[in-house]
């Protein structure tokens, strides 16, 4: 596109004189002689940039740039020897200003460079608001996820410590890395640590750091994830699942802001935003003594709950679209949902909610092969999750476990559904499966092929 640029000076031959070089140099330029003709030729066009005399006949340049300098960028030009003039004009808000006699290379520097930051700060503005409009990392309309959204709105901004509640895979991860992302410190570290893979030792010194010779192997000082989020927010998940000692030492960094490196003598402060998620029952634990009460309340001082998948079934279409466009880049399909299939989903109560409909989505993706609908044979769903009861669930949930049978189940049984169940929730990942059942990673590749996860 073309640059429209108004020339508005009563000079009759030096605005002649502009207007051409401005037209040489590939602009469209049009020239007017008083602030009167330039107003009506505003009334019909949008110029890129108006090029102003400060002394017309009928307006003085102090008068007409505070409101002109809003819609367009302005090139002033005095008469030499009105620099004071000049400066008070840059000063309302012109972008630049020229001296009379004008030189016409020192026009075309100014026109152009002028010209250019006006577009890149176009741009930048433009990209400030796409961030700021920035979709949500949670895909769904329903009440339910609303409701949590406008609490992550309320207490983003602030920096708070928020305790974010629900059973396992309705998206407390995703729910902390939006607080994160619509806080203060969204341009720092968003660091996040699972507080049940390791153990008190190890999970110690990664968020707290370690001096030099703390245990054996500590062969140099390192730093805790206390000290890599410096600044920005730090994810604690699975925090019902920290041992007495730790949650002493976290309840004194959110009381004081001190802790200590492991095998350390000196008090580091933390500056970080803590943001820790559950699926147990914290208050319940508290009472029963194995989660310190101070710390629970410390936590639960803004808690956001986020309801099971089964009380907002509303959002499974959504989120089913929304996991077949974000397939495997590689693979990636054009599927859609088959009525029918929709149906089964809706049936279901999804004991281990999103991270399970996701899990299905890409199974049913694989199943369904060329197919362009996932039809309700493509979708396998875990026969122990149709018969229980949501208050089962519910009950189930706060332990941290959704198993039940039919019938009475031998301990085959128990250890496949348990089995299925760990690797839904981590995501097939056998070392963290490893760690929850409490036996080495060869063992778990044995009952993967015991119960045929894996070829033999
Ligand atoms: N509203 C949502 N929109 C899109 N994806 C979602 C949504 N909620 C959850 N997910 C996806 O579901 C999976 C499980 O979510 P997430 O890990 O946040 O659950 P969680 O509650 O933290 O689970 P756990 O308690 O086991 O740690 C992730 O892949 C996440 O991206």
């Amino acid at each position: 596109m073309i640059p429209l640029i108004l020339v508005v000076d009563d000079d009759v031959t030096l605005n002649r004189l502009m207007v051409g070089q401005l037209n040489r140099m590939g602009y469209a330029a049009t020239g007017v002689h008083s602030w009167a003709e330039g107003q009506v030729y505003l009334q019909q066009h949008d110029p890129h940039l108006v090029l102003l005399d400060c002394q017309l006949p009928d307006a003085r340049g102090s008068q007409i740039l505070p409101q002109l300098v809003t819609d367009y960028p302005v090139v002033i030009i005095t008469a030499y020897g009105s620099v004071k003039e000049a400066v008070g004009a840059v000063r309302a808000g012109a972008a630049e200003y020229l001296l009379k006699p004008i030189n016409m290379d020192e026009l075309e520097m100014v026109i152009r460079k002028t010209l250019d930051t006006h577009s890149m700060r176009k741009e930048f503005l433009y990209l400030k608001e796409q961030v700021q409009k920035r979709k949500s990392f949670m895909v769904g309309q329903s009440p339910a996820l609303k409701e949590v959204e406008n609490m992550i709105g309320a207490v983003a901004p602030s920096m708070m410590t928020v305790l974010v509640q629900g059973e396992s895979g309705v998206g407390k991860e995703l729910v902390a890395r939006e607080i994160h992302e619509r806080s203060q410190v969204a341009k720092h570290s968003y660091v996040a640590l699972d507080c049940c893979t390791m153990q008190e030792n190890l999970f110690e010194s990664e968020l707290f750091g370690h001096e030099k010779g703390a245990f054996t192997g500590a062969d140099r000082q390192k730093k805790g994830l206390i000290e890599s989020a410096e600044g920005g927010s730090l994810f604690l998940d699975e925090i019902g699942e920290i041992t007495p000692a730790i949650q002493a030492k976290l309840l004194r960094v959110l009381e004081t802001g001190r802790y200590r490196r492991l095998g350390g003598t000196r008090d580091l402060s933390a500056n970080v935003r803590v943001v820790a998620a559950t699926n147990r029952d914290l208050l319940a634990m508290s009472q029963e003594g194995t989660f310190r009460a101070d710390l629970f309340y410390r936590l639960n001082a803004f808690t956001i709950y986020v309801p099971p998948l089964r009380e907002r079934k509303e959002d499974i279409q959504a989120l089913v679209d929304h996991f077949i466009s974000n397939h495997d880049f590689s693979r990636r399909v054009n599927k859609r949902l088959g009525d029918k299939s929709l149906d089964k989903l809706l049936a279901y109560p999804w004991p281990g909610n999103i991270r399970e409909l996701k899990n299905m989505v890409e199974r049913a993706i694989i199943l369904s092969g060329d197919a362009a609908r996932i039809q309700p044979e493509h979708i396998t769903l875990s026969s122990f999750g149709s018969e229980v009861s949501p208050t089962a669930l519910a009950a189930n949930a706060r332990k941290g476990v959704h198993l039940s049978f039919e019938h009475t189940p031998t301990l085959d049984d128990l250890e496949k559904h348990y089995l299925h169940l760990l690797l839904d929730k981590y995501d097939g990942h056998r070392g963290k499966v490893a760690r929850a059942l409490g036996i080495s990673e060869r063992n778990v590749y044995r009952l993967l092929k015991k119960y045929d996860y894996m070829d033999a």
